[in-house]
């Protein structure tokens, strides 16, 4: 296992890139700690298998180093790096058995036969393969096939890191949640550094201690599942993030008060005066609808029932954001919404800004 640092990075498939535009992966320092679990979470083409691929030596960046253990290895080969790498689809041998392709990477490096066994035995039993660990691969089902690949990179104990590239992407949804909880289990008792790129949040979430989210060739924000419900620093978290994301409102700010519409909005403390795209953050959990004279006056144009919730569709003056509802809540007839002002986030072009009390900047 290693501590691996990224060191002014930078990626562009341009021979003579010249704006930042030009970068799949624009400029990244960031050090993943030994034994860390981290995903890659954004949308497609923000770049994830580019940074992947750079880490694994699949590709070798235009710009910046990348250490293991602080040992620049940004020009060796994936061979040299000793990372194992699990894709989206089996990378497996139809004609050997289970046990056999367990084996394999193992028997490749010089391992201890009896070491192997004991290891292969223990990785069929967390797959739950002891009944197929004697048959040929080409006969099973996909989600068996993508268990053995999983099993083939995490057999290998003496690995600098383990590489996901959305190896859930072929399993059917009810084993989706158990192999993720597997992953973790084995995260916690083998301490293996593992990076896992996905773009279902619910994965990532429940994989990792942190979350790198990436949007257009840019880390946006690392952080624990928490801070990224809690304080996203990008509109792109917020909305990225959650079900249904955080609602991002136009809004005008002077000092505690913003200004929707013609309705304010009382804020948490004081903002600085704020120049540029200003937005107001709040996720649909800290809103609630009301009859009372307090609150503003919301248009309702539709609910959706999810069972232990609901999401209503509302709009204030044709701004619109939606509300969750719990359980046995209903809409009032005159529904005023409230914001819980401990939980609203203001943004000045996309970012996170603090208020006065919490100190400036994002
Ligand atoms: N070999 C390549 N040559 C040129 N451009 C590429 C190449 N590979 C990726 N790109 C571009 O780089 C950007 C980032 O792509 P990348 O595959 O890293 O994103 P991703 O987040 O992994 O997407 P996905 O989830 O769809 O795999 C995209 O704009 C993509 O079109």
């Amino acid at each position: 296992m290693a501590q691996i640092t990224l060191d002014k990075l930078a990626h562009s498939y341009l021979p003579n890139p010249k704006t930042d535009h030009d970068f799949a992966l624009k400029e990244l320092d960031y050090a993943w700690d030994d034994g860390g679990a981290y995903a890659l979470l954004g949308p497609s083409g923000c770049g994830k298998t580019t940074l992947l691929n750079i880490i694994s030596g699949l590709l070798v960046p235009s710009k910046g180093q990348i250490l293991f253990d602080g040992k620049d290895v940004t020009n060796l080969q994936p061979e040299q790096r000793n990372i194992a790498q699990v894709f989206q689809f089996p990378v497996i041998y139809d004609t050997m058995t289970v046990r056999q392709n367990l084996e394999f990477p193992l028997k490749n490096r010089n391992v201890p036969n009896d070491e192997i066994s004991k290891r292969v035995a223990e990785m069929i039993d967390i797959l739950d393969l002891s009944d197929k660990a004697d048959r040929k691969a080409r006969g099973l089902t996909a989600d068996e096939k993508q268990k053995i690949s999983l099993g083939r990179g995490l057999v290998r104990y003496d690995v600098n890191a383990i590489l996901f590239d959305e190896p859930l992407t072929v399993i059917d949804p009810h084993m989706k949640w158990q192999l993720r909880t597997k992953l973790k289990d084995l995260h916690r008792q083998l301490g293996h550094t593992m990076i896992y790129v996905t773009h279902d949040q619910t994965e990532a979430l429940t994989f990792a201690d942190k979350v790198v989210v990436m949007y257009e060739g840019d880390v946006v924000q690392i952080g624990t599942p928490e801070e990224l419900f809690d304080e996203p620093k990008h509109t792109f978290v917020g909305y990225f993030i959650g079900s249904p994301g955080m609602n991002i409102l136009p809004v005008e700010v002077s000092g505690n008060q913003a200004k929707l519409g013609s309705h304010t909005v009382t804020l948490k403390g004081a903002y600085p005066d704020l120049t540029g795209k200003i937005e107001l953050g709040i996720r649909p959990e800290f809103l609630s609808l009301t009859n009372s004279e307090s609150g503003i006056p919301a248009q309702i144009n539709g609910v959706e029932d999810i069972g232990r919730f609901k999401i209503v569709r509302a709009s204030i003056e044709g701004v619109e954001l939606n509300v969750v509802l719990n359980e046995g809540e209903s809409i009032p007839a005159e529904p005023k919404l409230i914001f819980e002002s401990s939980r609203i986030n203001i943004y000045q072009d996309d970012h996170l800004v603090r208020s006065l009390e919490n100190g400036k900047g994002i």
